[in-house]
């Protein structure tokens, strides 16, 4: 605190000092709304001062002359002078300060219990304060015992300090506030550094730090810059309460808050792209039914149809039947009565009456049944008739209903696309907000003590003879972690290869850390490589609309001389190409992959031809870089749109000290090598994080390779292999450094590979 800083020993809001002491500047406002240090100074000036400079709080120095010319003509050359000043001050505050002398004046705020903040200096011993009407007065004594002090701090950076009690002093940051709440006035803030920060206010009625209301906390300055981040971010976000809110729970980061409600949007993209699929199903399942009731449908209607024809054939039947019996009793009638004999000439009927009878009775049953016949047919054709028109009718509304379900599935298949595309961009936007280069640090199993502890999921600390330093990834993988754990924390990235981006995956360490276990891993347990290759063909052969041609290239950097690994005989070694952004090694032999049976053959082709040997400190180490590159070409038959995407996966070779590994001979040379590489890529990744003009790719092979993947438009993912063992502490110091380094590195905005289509040949 500055020179006219006074200890009280009142109550006075207390505050946990968290050991950071940021160099920003303190946002303290006084009720009066207006700049106190000026008031103050033109007071000064009043009681006498010709030339004098004094220091505001915020660390700048004030010319009091030139302040008091231009206020010369105003308000206090009218008198109020006397009645402000005269009354109250000590004469030391009215002493003439000699021409040319600078003095240096200390402002404090003192926030007084009622809830007032005023402000106050020092001047020849006399502490004064600018009181509500903007007057100097004395500050009264008893009021030592009615609040507390918040001074100016003019050592270096200009901070604020709160004098607490003669005891604890605690500083005033970034996290101070002051807030103005109708009946209780200005009260001030703090933001309390707990698990999430916390604003809390001071409350002088019960003398304690309260959680700061959100409706209170929307007014303040600190959250408003942050609220209108996130709704220029969001424009779709309008409740300013729930970001506040979200705010807090996101430690007042807008970044977070913003991927937050990204990733939320994203949550309900996908639940609404279940309940569309969902919906498609259903319909799709309606539809299957309705094309089922359609056909049965048909089939009753051919069915009775049949049977219409059945009874019309059995009706034409009998009445043919009845036609002929008609035609038997009319013979028969002929035959029973003749042409009259000659009068007289009695004969003996021809027929026998019984028989008639007989026939009689025959013919009148006949009749009966032909006519109950006839009326059951008719009946039954009735039914059908009925039938025939209530299935058409039916058939009918089937027809309109089925034409509403395909329009209904056309409808939810276009929103299901939309959603789709939609997703995919939102899932673009959150990677992109949470980085191109994303660091992944892995711990590797060890039986020595280890010098390692995880704290949480993103941080890791290294204790070096009793000291612990921290260092923060995107993810830190302890010993425990399996391969699959790995490779899901690279995931994301990696299928983004197949939407036309390029991507990257390095791992970097100390020789013996693990990186050729991450990246290649066993038979068994295949690492990095083989597992992104084969989801990338999963994918692939995922997206029935577009076709993929998949090609590998596997190379070593060995003394800074590229080899190919693939090449059926030796070759020369090869040569890296410019040519615009795009680099290329000219000669250097791709292999067409469609199974996973390819990528292992190609796999295990290129390990046997790579340089291994052993070291001190690793029986199996590899002595150069390996890098694999994945083509992946994606032509899409209904946008015509070709995307090349690029995986490159980096095995890099082990820092190591010369001294621990004793290397000698051609090991000297290679270990050299590798060192001089890894120096280049620290360099280009040191370039990269301060943004520099100059990036120096063509330092080495290694970053002149790499320059694709490093630059602009790539997205990027980095292991750091680190051993436990506390014999490899400076090692490990060392890689996390770098590794914390890299994270602090923004790429550009990754970009998309996508052309118009050419003929492309294709796997599919
Ligand atoms: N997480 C792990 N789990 C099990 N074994 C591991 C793990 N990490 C490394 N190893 C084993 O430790 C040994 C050294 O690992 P690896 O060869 O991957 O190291 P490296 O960093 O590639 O070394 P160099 O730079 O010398 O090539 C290997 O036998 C490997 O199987």
């Amino acid at each position: 605190m500055g020179s006219g800083a006074s200890v009280s020993e009142e109550p006075r809001p207390e505050r946990p000092d968290d050991g950071e002491t940021k160099p920003e500047d303190a946002r303290l406002s006084t009720p009066a709304g207006r700049s106190d240090d000026t008031l103050q100074v033109e007071e000064v000036l009043r009681s006498g001062s010709a030339d004098v400079k004094t220091t505001k709080p915020d660390g700048c120095t004030v010319d009091i002359q030139s302040v008091q010319s231009e206020e010369e003509n105003n308000a206090y050359s009218s008198g109020n002078q006397e009645h402000t000043l005269q009354p109250v001050l000590n004469p030391a505050v009215t002493e003439t300060v000699p021409e040319g002398e600078e003095v240096s004046l200390d402002f404090e705020s003192f926030l007084h219990n009622n809830g007032t903040l005023y402000s106050c200096f020092s001047h020849h011993g006399n502490r004064v304060y600018v009181d509500e009407s903007q007057n100097l007065q004395l500050f009264p004594k008893e009021w030592y015992n009615q609040g507390c002090f918040i001074t100016t701090n003019n050592e270096g950076s200009g901070q604020l300090q709160t004098v607490a009690t003669s005891q604890s002093t605690v500083r005033e940051d970034d996290r101070t506030g002051s807030i103005y709440i109708q009946g209780k006035g200005t009260v001030m803030t703090y933001m309390f550094q707990e698990r999430v920060n916390i604003c809390r206010f001071w409350d002088p009625q019960s003398g304690v730090w309260l959680l700061l209301p959100l409706q209170w906390e929307m007014d303040g300055e600190f959250a408003k810059v942050r609220v209108q981040r996130v709704m220029s971010a969001l424009p779709g976000l309008v409740d300013q309460k729930e970001i506040t809110a979200a705010l807090r729970q996101c430690n007042y980061d807008p970044d977070e808050v913003i991927s937050v409600y990204l990733t939320i949007a994203l949550l309900e993209r996908d639940r609404v792209i279940e309940e569309l699929r969902h919906k498609l199903q259903t319909k799709e399942k309606e539809v299957d039914n309705l094309f089922q009731r359609n056909s049965y449908l048909a089939r009753e209607v051919r069915y009775l149809t049949d049977i219409v024809q059945h009874l019309n054939q059995k009706l034409a039947e009998l009445e043919a039947d009845q036609q002929e019996a008609r035609e038997k009793i009319r013979s028969l009638l002929n035959r029973r009565a003749p042409a009259v004999p000659p009068a007289k000439t009695i004969t003996k009927p021809a027929v026998d009456p019984s028989q008639l009878r007989q026939v009689s009775r025959l013919t009148r049953e006949l009749n009966i049944s032909n006519k109950q016949l006839r009326s059951t047919v008719h009946q039954a054709l009735a039914d059908v008739k009925n039938q025939l028109e209530q299935f058409k009718d039916t058939i009918g509304k089937l027809a309109q209903v089925e034409q509403e379900a395909t329009k209904e599935v056309e409808e939810l298949r276009s929103l299901y696309r939309k959603e789709a595309v939609e997703r995919k961009s939102l899932y673009n936007k959150v990677l992109e907000l949470q980085g191109n280069i994303r660091v992944f640090c892995r711990c590797r199993k060890s039986l020595a003590n280890s010098c390692l502890e995880k704290t949480n999921d993103q941080e890791v600390v290294v204790i070096q003879k009793g000291n612990r330093k921290k260092f923060q990834f995107d993810k830190v993988y302890p010993p425990s972690s399996t391969q699959e754990d790995v490779f899901t924390g690279t995931l994301p990235v990696i299928t983004s290869c197949v939407d036309g981006y390029n991507v990257c995956i390095l791992a970097y360490g100390q020789t013996g850390s693990g990186k050729t276990y991450t990246m290649m891993g066993s038979k068994e347990n295949p690492g990095v490589n083989i597992r992104s290759i084969r989801e990338l063909l999963r994918i692939c052969a995922e997206k029935e609309k577009v076709s993929y041609t998949l090609k590998i290239s596997m190379l070593e950097i060995y003394n800074d001389t590229l080899n190919d690994l693939l090449a059926k005989s030796p070759s020369a070694s090869l040569d890296i190409r410019v040519q615009g952004k795009s680099v290329s090694v000219p000669g250097l032999t791709q292999v067409q992959v469609q199974t996973e049976a390819d990528i292992l053959n190609v796999m295990e082709m290129g390990e046997k031809n790579r340089k291994i040997a052993s070291t001190k400190m690793n029986i199996q180490s590899s002595r150069s870089h390996l890098v694999v590159a994945l083509e992946v070409e994606g032509s899409d038959e209904v946008s015509g749109l070709t995307s090349r995407g690029t995986l490159t996966l980096c095995d890099l070779a082990g820092s190591e000290r010369i001294s621990k590994t004793e290397a000698e001979g051609q090991r000297l040379v290679e270990a050299a090598a590798i060192n001089k590489s890894l120096t280049a890529l620290g360099q280009v990744f040191g370039a990269l994080k301060c943004n520099a003009l100059h990036i120096p790719f063509r330092n080495s092979k290694l970053t002149h390779l790499l320059q694709p993947c490093l630059s602009g438009d790539a997205k990027c993912c980095v292991f750091v292999n680190v051993s436990p063992d506390i014999n490899d502490v400076v090692e490990t110091l060392s890689t996390l450094q770098f590794g914390s380094t890299i994270r602090q590195v923004s790429l550009g905005k990754a970009t998309q590979n996508i052309v118009p289509a050419k003929n492309n040949k294709t796997v599919k």
